[in-house]
């Protein structure tokens, strides 16, 4: 089995509920989508057996992964988690929605950003919602999502510049609807990966 991975580095979760978690973050090429605020650079990819992948994370003191893209459940499947999960990994999801999750993902962070009435069919349930905005975008209905416990409001940012006009537009919309909380992406905030 390989993987098409776009890079591997280990920092720390910049973004929503594991926020500072140290994590090693493997992004796996190409996505089904082609977000207008997209700020990754997600096609080029190199092929990796799993048994590559595994010495490359093993040299970080780290059991947790984040796998991310691009959108990484175009590629996971159930035998992929069970590799890692045998071999002690704990394994967080950022997934846009359209697909659905292999068994045995520990952590998932789903953020939509079409056809939302179709995500809950494919993902019953998450560990966060966590949604990009920029100023003058509707609030999701949180009717028809996925169940979750935490429902989080992401402002975008200029590549890893903050725009203050869509935090303050967060912050009003989490103000006049408090099941809703902020995310920051953090570690464009501190200048890390
Ligand atoms: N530090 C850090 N945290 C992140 N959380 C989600 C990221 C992503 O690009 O999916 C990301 C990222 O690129 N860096
Ligand atoms: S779903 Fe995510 S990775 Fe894919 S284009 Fe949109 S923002 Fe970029
Ligand atoms: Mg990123």
């Amino acid at each position: 089995m390989n993987l098409n991975v776009n890079e591997i580095f280990y920092s720390l979760q910049g973004e929503g509920g594991r926020t500072g978690q140290a994590s090693i973050f493997i992004r796996l090429a190409k996505c089904n989508l082609a977000c207008s605020f997209c700020d990754t650079d997600f096609e080029r990819g190199v092929k990796m057996s799993l048994e590559e992948v595994l010495k490359e994370i093993e040299q970080y003191n780290c059991k947790w992964i984040i796998w991310t893209g691009g959108e990484p459940a175009l590629q996971l499947n159930d035998k992929i988690v069970a590799f890692f999960k045998e071999r002690g990994y704990l394994q967080a999801i950022e997934t846009n929605g359209t697909k659905r999750i292999p068994s045995g993902i520990d952590y998932i962070t789903c953020s939509p950003k079409q056809n939302f009435e179709i995500v809950r069919e494919l993902i019953p349930e998450v560990d966060e919602l966590r949604f990009p905005i920029q100023k003058g975008d509707p609030l999701p209905d949180i009717s028809i999502l996925p169940k979750t416990n935490r429902y989080l409001l992401s402002p975008i940012f200029d590549n890893d510049k903050v725009i203050q006009e869509n935090v303050d537009y967060c912050i009003s919309l989490i103000k006049d609807n408090p099941v809703w909380a902020l995310s920051l992406q953090t570690h464009k905030l501190i200048g890390i990966r």
